[in-house]
């Protein structure tokens, strides 16, 4: 488990971070997202007890980060933003000096760098320079420099930031598979990240939560879900004809294709009804599909007006 108590920081004039609480539980992947600027780094900094919080506290698997450090950090693992420092070793050397700042000695140190060579797939690049490697294998050495000592609880900031899509696939599926059997915090400020791998999504903007939600939910609160699009040969036509009909209220034509979006009233707008109905009238249309609704939106109209200054 990892807790957020009132985190405050302040950097001179500047309050980063301004009464930041939650609770990730074992099991849960939650999403820390937030503009640029919002707080995210600073508070897993906190969290991970590189930085002290000016009041507040956090606690990770009951121990509280500043009173009991030793605790806190035995029980964390934690991908700072970037790629690993250290860039003249290799993964090999990179790994077994942490394991000497873990502390992990004999059969256990072996194990566990022989564990974490094999499920982040280092085999290939074991032996070379940190520095040359491409940004999606220094992203996994990251990885298994945090998941070395085995720690029950992991904070990821930005874990795919910089990676190709390819690159971000792998490590998406990586976290999901950590966090079967952990707690995982991840800041990330790419919304499709949060629908890939987080149970829960937390919105911070200038250092204050405005959301705390599942990602279905925040999806629920876009004006995109329950709507139909379609992509009508006279769209004039076709709003004509939609117009008026029970559960339709109102229209928006966007994209480069001018895809035609029918919003709903109250319940979703009836797919096979809007169907027949521009049939009978004689437009013309193909593409006709519903819209789960979208995350973007949801996330500019809460975090509108919110950027850093
Ligand atoms: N050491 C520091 N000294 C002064 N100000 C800082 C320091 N570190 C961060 N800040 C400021 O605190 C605010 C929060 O920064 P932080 O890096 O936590 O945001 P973030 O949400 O992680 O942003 P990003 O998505 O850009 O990484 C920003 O305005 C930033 O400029």
């Amino acid at each position: 488990m990892i807790e957020a108590h009132a985190l405050h920081k302040r950097y001179g004039r500047l309050l980063a971070v301004d009464g930041i609480s939650f609770k990730v539980e074992p099991g849960e992947v939650l999403g820390f997202l937030g503009p640029n600027g919002a707080g995210k780094s600073t508070t897993m900094k906190m969290i991970a007890g590189f930085l002290a919080p000016t009041s507040g506290s956090a606690k990770v698997c009951g121990h509280d980060v500043q009173t009991q450090p030793m605790g806190a950090r035995r029980s964390l693992g934690y991908l700072p933003e970037g790629a690993p420092g250290y860039g003249e070793m290799s993964p090999d050397g990179f790994l077994r000096f942490i394991a000497d700042v873990r502390g992990l000695a004999g059969d256990r140190r072996h194990g566990r760098i022989a564990a974490v060579r094999s499920r982040l797939q280092l085999d290939g690049v074991w032996e070379q320079p940190i520095d040359t490697l491409s940004k999606g294998y220094k992203r996994r050495v990251g990885l298994a420099a945090a998941i070395l000592h085995d720690p029950p609880a992991l904070v990821l900031d930005e874990p795919t930031d910089g990676l190709d899509p390819n690159q971000k696939h792998e490590v998406r599926t990586l976290i999901r598979e950590l966090a079967r059997e952990r707690t995982v915090l991840l800041s990330t400020h790419i919304l499709e990240e949060v629908e890939a791998v987080c149970s829960r999504a937390i919105i911070v903007a200038r250092g204050r939560v405005l959301a705390d939600a599942t990602p279905a939910e925040l999806l629920a609160r876009s004006r995109y879900q329950g709507a139909v699009s379609l992509l009508a040969e006279d769209s004039i036509a076709a709003r004509a004809a939609l117009d008026g009909m029970p559960g339709v209220s109102g229209f928006h034509q966007e994209g480069p294709d001018g895809r035609l979006y029918v919003f709903p009233q109250g319940r979703p707008v009836p797919l096979d009804a809007v169907g027949e109905r521009l049939r009978q009238r004689g437009v013309a249309f193909r593409g006709l599909q519903p819209e789960r609704g979208r995350l973007d939106e949801v996330f500019r109209a809460i975090t509108a007006g919110e950027e850093a200054a």
